[in-house]
């Protein structure tokens, strides 16, 4: 080895190797996860091919294919539990009209309520409001005995045996609130053959910690009148739920006890790693799994710039509610009970009959509310996310998120109580800058928190895919871009969003923070946007290329750089608040490199500063050969500005 140079020197070189070993490390890196991405795409396909083949075969040939297991059969085997010849067929049709007035079944239902009917263990995941509840109250009255239901929300209970009662099916609850007499009434029911109720509703909580419970049903069991356990919102089961309950992961000892009973778990937002997780919390051996697609083909999905200014953002969702939604009825979804409380008087006094509705208010206050806009006393609930499962009024027009959700499984949710009876209606997200970090620092404690609320983020952030075929991925579907039907904001606008090279923009935020980094100060969201934007002390700004991008944008690249791993978020805990600080992400080093480049998708419907170009397909093609002189073609000098960094 030749040290001549001196050590110095070789210290020197050493250093330079191992920042370039680095950024090369990097680029693997980033090349990985693009062969994992590609890679799950094409199994993807392979699978659409081959069950596509399967069923091309299986039409084709009379003769019998050996039979798969029940869990694993395709869509022609399911098939067969379509048909009405069952012994119970009959009987369900009629009780399908007399019971629940009901003219016919929607996609699915009949399905389901064959194959529990059989006897199955059942996965059934359906959109929101699509009629879940039909397939095992159904079942239920066709039963002898009676069908134990596993709630999460006492309100939830309350709403289904309300319902329940105005079509004359027996039903009944056991939760805190009931009286010791009903208890003693409803636990004597549970084992008398006469069965006064079809339906018997419990939280969790009751199975997990009531030994008395417990030891009735066992008897009920014995004599054979437990003929169902349907559990609701079954993706409270699993830790990867959004709605993750404790109790809920107890409930595998009804299956342990009663393994003769058929399970039905019910859900409106599993993925399929939450769904193999309820399995085994449930100890239920290969359900069989029955998905529709999530897609609400009747709701109009649409992101909107939120105004940074709070009376101006009111006044913004006020002016639509007024004019589109006039006399109609909907949700204004808002982030804290504070809002709630403020959002409602605002809009208030914008002639709009608002009311709050969130966790701490009187349960009589929440039911007032509840039952004044079910029956068309007030127009607007302004909610936390309080009011959510179990909302079922079919004629919601509108379901506006003053504030972002914290992940795409809530805002499905969410925005999954419009339009419940077909009719079309619209779901709105104000998307604000600010609100991103307000909800991080909120989910923060959350083990895939941050990274839930980023999918959330890149939801609004996008402008040219599909916002469907962006759920799609959240609910494992593969998504045929024609399934929107031009029923979301970028597919009746793809024509205003072009590609712009943000390259020398991300540079300008990088020195920002490595500037800001070397003098030990740290930046919130705002305190770098604001620097950025030639707004930060004099003595910064002399040291920094300021941006002439509008706020909007420089925002919409601050987050984008979040998105892509440039920019990471830091978070520093009082005793008081959480405070977040923009970092360098893992990423940041790739722009040390002159042939790296950056392009995001941007709406031309503001107007474009000079400085954000287009890039046109010729420039494209070359960005693999970026060079210096790429790099020249940044903004121009900012007459402000020096650039006069380390
Ligand atoms: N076959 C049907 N035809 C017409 N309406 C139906 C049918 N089945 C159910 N419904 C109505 C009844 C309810 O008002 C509405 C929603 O049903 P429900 O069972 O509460 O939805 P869900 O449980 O799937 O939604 P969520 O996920 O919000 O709980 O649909
Ligand atoms: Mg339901
Ligand atoms: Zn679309």
């Amino acid at each position: 080895m030749d040290l001549s140079g001196g050590p110095d020197d070789a210290q020197a070189e050493l250093d330079s190797v191992e920042a370039e070993l680095e950024l090369v490390e990097l680029q693997i890196t980033e090349l990985m996860d693009k062969q994992a991405e590609l890679t799950s795409r094409r199994n993807a396909l392979l699978q659409q091919l081959e069950e596509a083949c399967d069923a091309a075969q299986s039409s084709s040939s009379s003769s019998l294919k050996p039979s798969k297991a029940d869990h694993v059969m395709n869509k022609q085997e399911m098939q067969r539990y379509d048909r009405r010849d069952f012994p119970w067929s009959e009987k369900v049709e009629q009780q399908l009209k007399d019971s629940f007035n009901l003219s016919k079944f929607r996609p699915l239902q009949l399905r389901a309520i064959n194959l529990t009917l059989l006897g199955k263990d059942l996965f059934l995941v359906m959109p929101t409001g699509r009629g879940k509840s039909l397939c095992y109250q159904l079942p239920a009255v066709c039963s002898t005995g009676f069908t134990l239901v596993v709630t999460p929300l006492v309100s939830l209970m309350e709403d289904q045996i309300m319902y329940l009662k105005s079509i004359d099916v027996s039903a009944a609850m056991l939760n805190a609130s009931i009286n010791k007499e009903s208890v003693k009434t409803v636990m004597a029911g549970m084992t008398d053959v006469k069965s006064p109720f079809k339906l018997l509703y419990v939280t969790p909580e009751k199975i997990a910690k009531s030994k008395l419970f417990m030891s009735r049903l066992e008897k009920a069991y014995n004599a054979n009148l437990l003929s169902r356990i349907a559990v609701d919102e079954v993706h409270c089961c699993s830790q990867w739920g959004h709605d993750f309950r404790p109790d809920y992961k107890l409930l595998g000892i009804l299956k342990r006890q009663f393994p003769k009973v058929p399970l039905l778990g019910i859900t409106a937002t599993a993925t399929s790693s939450v769904l193999k997780d309820c399995e085994k919390i449930l100890c239920v051996s290969q359900p069989i799994t029955l998905t529709s697609s999530f897609n609400r083909t009747n709701l109009y999905y649409e992101v909107r710039k939120k105004n940074s200014d709070n009376e101006a953002s009111i006044s913004d969702i006020a002016s639509l509610i007024n004019s589109k939604y006039k006399d109609q009825s909907g949700i204004v979804y808002v982030f804290s009970q504070k809002d709630a409380e403020s959002v409602s008087t605002e809009l208030q006094k914008r002639d709009i009959l608002a009311y709050p509705y969130h966790a701490n208010m009187d349960p009589q206050d929440k039911s007032r509310v509840h039952h004044k806009w079910t029956s068309n006393k007030i127009r607007v609930v302004v909610a936390t996310v309080a009011f959510g499962m179990g909302i079922d009024k079919p004629d919601v027009r509108f379901v506006i998120h003053h504030t972002i959700s914290k992940s795409i499984e809530n805002y499905y949710q969410e925005s999954g109580r419009a339009g419940r009876d077909d009719h079309p209606a619209d779901c709105i997200v104000y998307f604000g800058f600010s609100d991103i970090f307000r909800i991080s620092t909120m989910v923060v404690m959350e083990n895939t928190g941050q990274q839930k609320l980023l999918q959330m983020v890149d939801y609004c952030q996008n402008f040219d895919r599909c916002r469907r075929s962006l759920m799609a991925v959240h609910f494992d579907e593969m998504w045929n871009e024609e399934g929107c039907n031009q029923m979301c904001d970028t597919c009746r606008h793809a024509q205003d969003c072009i590609t712009v090279d943000i390259t020398q923009h991300a540079r300008q935020v990088v020195q920002i923070l490595e500037l800001a980094a070397s003098n030990n100060e740290k930046m919130t969201p705002l305190k770098l946007t604001d620097a950025w934007m030639g707004k930060g002390p004099a003595k910064h700004r002399k040291m920094i290329q300021t941006t002439t991008l509008s706020r909007l944008k420089a925002e919409a690249v601050i987050v984008q750089l979040l998105l892509r791993g440039y920019l990471r978020e830091d978070f520093s805990f009082t005793p008081y608040t959480t405070y977040i600080y923009i970092k360098l992400g893992r990423k940041a080093p790739l722009l040390k490199s002159q042939a790296h480049s950056l392009t995001m998708k941007m709406r031309t419907t503001e107007s474009e500063p000079a400085e954000v170009k287009a890039v046109s397909r010729k420039a494209k093609a070359k960005e693999g050969k970026r060079s210096v002189e790429s790099a020249r073609d940044g903004p121009p000098d900012n007459k402000k500005t020096k650039r006069d960094l380390p």
